[in-house]
Order: structure tokens, then sequence, then C-alpha cells
């Protein structure tokens, strides 16, 4: 019988076809002492195995054809490599741990240790988990979890995905994900995104269902239909070929011309090589440009030159486009060793964002003057904003410090409801506001944006923040400055004609997800938009609101 099972849509993509789960975990063999002639033999086993799990990884990030596949998959080698792995291992076996027990008891450690520690430890424990599946297949010899190879195309169900599963995916076999766990900002929902695959994520029940049974998934509205017959398959690929159709090309407008700006998210130079001309892709330019990519993973604090090069290189790259640069956002919870933070038990709620130039204010003046330079250099027209800022204090002292550096466009995200409540304020000082939707969800709902057991209220469709963005859309509209939404709430096609109800002209977006938020808008007139915005606001919770707005339509 056929039945509806919900989740959270991500991609706009529908799409139907027979499911297939991930392997499940492997099954340890009972254990055995391992006898102190075989120590040193049973240790070059279990340490091979990391190695060769590094090794493996390696490859997979250079062959990886994307930035955001590559720069996870390097992440999970640095923490393959990690000597307390190594170390852990070789100390239960010569202590008279089999190998295989001996990888799961360190893995097992290692793992209380990141769940102890929470914030974005905690979110690498998927990969963990990944890590010591990878090293057990290894030493028992079995095969490598993985994406299953049936030699037709599946939709791939599974609790969550790592990393190293998705990155060797291949689109024209995977037609969709869909997964158990996991909720709008987790590794499988940004993966889907990147790789422009439909994706229902936090989809409970999907687990349960057989192999090779045919569903239709459909990523704008998180519905997958369980149990469909072949009639029910080739209606949702007739519709998937209409709405590829609506695609179109160009810049983003309702369906009665009123302009949304398709900006795009970056990392790096790298990310804008896909992008085609605004008239062909629509893309009007960067609404964020991450510069975190600069100072992770290194000892020393990027040069003055160092950081104007890499920041020329992305301006050059958006040619006459505009670039939103976003200032380091680091803190406790993302640590930067040349920072020298203190420890904090809560990061989130912590020294991170704008607050690090409380104690680092030199770090920031050097990523100012960088941005300024390579601003001068190509000509580009440059925009900068701060993330984490909380009050109107802040705003100015930002906006201040920007533009004393020579820069002249100067906003702060809006990613704390206290911004958020005082966005006019914030207004009066600030050239524009971006609000980032991540951050503003977790911290209006009180829901760590790593935890993945709360996906329905870490949900950007919570009437709660969509209250939020609207009063800052007002504030803007008041004072005829720019309010864009810059989270991953911008790239849900559904969502779309919703923030444009609310009164947001600007979406950025990871720049696969420019092309269904582009169709979805020119399906709604503004009308439309304003009544699915009313219908959201007006519901009780995040699925209430997404039915709500489907049905105002
Ligand atoms: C865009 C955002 O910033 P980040 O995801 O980089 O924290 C956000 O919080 O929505
Ligand atoms: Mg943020």
């Amino acid at each position: 019988m056929p039945e509806v099972l919900r989740g959270i849509g991500v991609g706009h993509g529908l799409t139907a076809g027979p499911i297939l789960r991930m392997a499940p975990p492997l099954e340890l063999p009972p254990p055995r002492t391992v006898a102190a002639a075989e120590t040193e033999r049973e240790v070059d086993l279990a340490v091979r195995a990391l190695t060769s799990v590094q090794r493996d990884l390696r490859e997979r990030a250079e062959a990886a054809t994307d930035a955001t596949t590559a720069d996870i998959l390097e992440a999970q080698v640095a923490l393959a490599a990690d000597p307390v792995l190594e170390d852990g291992v070789t100390t239960r076996i010569r202590n008279g741990t089999d190998a295989p027990h001996a990888l799961r008891e360190t893995f097992d450690e290692h793992r209380a240790a990141l769940e102890a520690i929470g914030g974005l430890f905690a979110e690498r424990i998927g990969d963990l988990d990944d890590l010591a599946s990878r090293a057990l297949a290894v030493v028992l010899g079995r095969e490598m979890p993985g994406i299953p190879d049936p030699g037709h195309p599946f939709i791939l169900v599974a609790d969550d995905l790592a990393p190293a599963d998705t990155a060797g995916l291949d689109s024209t076999t995977v037609l969709a994900l869909v997964t158990e766990r996991g909720g709008p900002t987790s590794h499988t929902a940004i993966i889907a995104r990147s790789l422009g695959l439909p994706a229902v994520v936090g989809c409970r029940g999907i687990l349960g269902r057989p192999d090779e049974e045919l569903v239709t998934v459909d990523g704008a509205t998180g519905e997958v239909h369980v149990g469909v017959g072949g009639d029910d398959v080739a209606d949702a690929l007739d519709r998937a070929a209409l709405r590829q159709d609506a695609d179109g090309r160009g810049p983003g407008r309702t369906a009665d011309g009123r302009p949304v700006d398709l900006l795009v998210n970056i990392g790096s130079a790298a990310d804008l090589a896909g992008v085609g001309p605004v008239e062909v892709s629509g893309v009007a330019g960067v609404g964020l440009f991450r510069t975190e990519f600069l100072f992770l993973d290194r000892e020393k604090e990027p040069t003055f030159d160092e950081q104007a090069r890499a920041y020329a290189e992305v301006f050059r790259a958006a040619g006459e486009r505009p670039v939103v640069v976003r200032t380091l956002d680091a803190g406790a919870d993302k640590p930067l060793p040349f920072l020298g933070l203190p420890d904090e038990p809560n990061p989130a709620l912590g020294v991170r964002g704008l607050r690090v130039a409380r104690l680092r204010p030199e770090t920031l003046d050097v990523q100012l003057a960088a941005i300024a330079e390579a601003a001068v250099q190509t000509g580009a027209q440059v925009h900068v904003m701060a993330p984490m800022v909380a009050t109107a204090r802040e705003a100015a002292e930002f906006v201040d410090r920007a533009r004393g550096h020579g820069l002249g466009n100067v906003g702060v995200m809006v990613e704390v409801p206290a911004a958020a409540l005082r966005a006019g304020r914030l207004l009066e000082v600030a050239d524009f506001l971006s609000i980032g939707t991540n951050d503003l969800a977790q911290y209006t709902l009180a829901v760590d944006r790593q935890n993945g057991d709360l996906p329905d209220l870490l949900d950007p469709w919570q009437p709660a923040l969509l209250q939020l963005i609207a009063q800052c859309a007002e504030a803007g509209r008041a004072r005829g400055k720019p309010v864009s939404v810059c989270g991953e709430a911008a790239g849900d096609p559904l969502l779309a004609p919703v923030l444009a109800g609310l009164g947001i002209d600007k979406l950025s977006m990871a720049p696969r997800g420019v092309a269904a938020v582009r169709a979805a808008l020119a399906e709604h007139d503004m009308a439309a938009c304003r009544r699915m915005a009313d219908a959201a606001l007006d519901a009780d919770d995040a699925a209430g609101a997404r039915t709500a707005a489907l049905a105002a339509r």
C-alpha cells in the first residue's frame, strides 16, 4: 500500500525509483586473547588498517570533483591521522586485546570524548564512526562499507551519510538520498545540495522499508511516497521533467516580475568556477564569501599579503558582480590554535564570530586591511560583513572599524535573536543586514545546529524564525536598506516564495541551488508569496508552516 513518509526536503528535485539501504554496521567476532608472541603482528595489522583508511580517504579527496567534498574528506583524513587513535589501539593490543576489539574500544573512547566536548567536535562523530567501520572492514577482511552497486539506478537510503560515503557518489546511478536522521544543515544535506541531488533528511521510518521498493522523493516538499507502483513513478518523472523545463535562465523574479536577487555562498574562488555569466546563470553576485578556509588547519595566522592575494582571486573570479565578504567566523567552536582563545564549556554561546575581535582586534584589522587592499587592486564591488553580531553597539564598532580601513559598504549578519529584534537600530549604522538562518535557527529554538535528533525544531520553517526574518525585512524596508538571507534556508525552493512574501529580495545559497530557487520564484506571483508567508507565520510548528504554505499557493 502506498504511504507517505515526511522529512525535510533538500533541493527541489523530484525523482522516483527503487530504494537500496547502506550496509548495516559490521558485527565483530567474539574477542580473543592475543598471545605475547603474536602481539606485534596484531599491532601491525591494526596500524596498517588505520593507514590504509587514511590513504583511501586521501585518494578520494584528491579525486573529488567539488571543493566541498574534498575539504570534508581532508578533514576526515586529519581525524584518522590523530596519533591518539594509534596509541590507544597499540596499548590495548599490548595488553592482550585483539586488533578488531582494540580498534572498536579506541574509537568508542574517542567518540565519547567528542560527545562530551559537544559543538563542532560532536559533529565529527559521524565521520569517526565511518572511520571505525572502514578500519574494522580492513582488519576483518570484509567488504568496505559504502554505497551499494546493484548495476541499476537507485535511491540511496541510510541512517545518515558520512562524507566518505558521498564522496564517490555517482549522480547518474544514485538518483536521490533519503536519510532517517539529519537536519537541513547536516553533511548529507550540504553534499546533496552541492551535487544537485534531491534529498529528504530526517525521514523517520525510511530505514524500515525493504530494499528495491519503489518510492518517489520530492526534495521540495520533503515527501517520500513509499510502496508506489510503476504509474506513480512515471507520473513523478513527468512532473520532474516539467519542473526542469521551468528552471529556465536569467535573473530571479516572481511570476509577476518582482526581482529577487539570486546570489551564491562560496568558500573560495574555485566555488565560482561553474557559475556562468549573470544573463545565463542569473547569479547576481556573491552573497556570502566565508573566509575561514584561509585560517583553518594552520598554526600561524595568514599574513596580510597572503590574505590580500586570496581575496583578490575571489574578487577577480566574481568579475563585475558584488561580493559580500564575511570576516572570520571562528572561535571556541572552530578553534584556531594561533588565536589562543580559552577553552569554553559551551562554545556556541561563547567567544565566536565578531566576539573574537574583543580578544584579538589585530586579527580583524589585518583581515579588513587585506580585504580593502584586494578591493583596490581589483576594482571589485566589495561589501564586508561581520558574523555573530548581537548589539547595535557591536554593529557600530564594526562599521567604524571597516570604514577606517576604507571599506565603503559595511553590513552585519543577523544570527542571534537579539540582532533580529533590534534590526532597525542595527540598520541605523550598518548599510545592510544578511540573515544567517543556520545560526539564527540554533539560537532562536535553542537547539545546537549539530544536533541531528531535533530536526523539527532546528528547521528554518519554524514560525518564530520566519517572524524574526519578517521583522528584519520590515526594518530594511523602513530604512531603504537591503536585507538578504544567506543561510541554508535561502536554497530551499519551497521557502523561497515564503521569504519573498516576508519581504526579502536577496537570497544567497550554494551555487547548485540557484536553478531550483529561480524556478520556484517564477511559479509564484507576489500575492501568492504573501499568502504563503502569512499562512506559514500563522502555523504552530515547522511542519505546519510547510503544509500551510503549500496549501496557500
Ligand atoms: C550563513 C550562516 O553562517 P555559517 O553557516 O557559516 O555559520 C548561518 O549561520 O546561516
Ligand atoms: Mg553562521
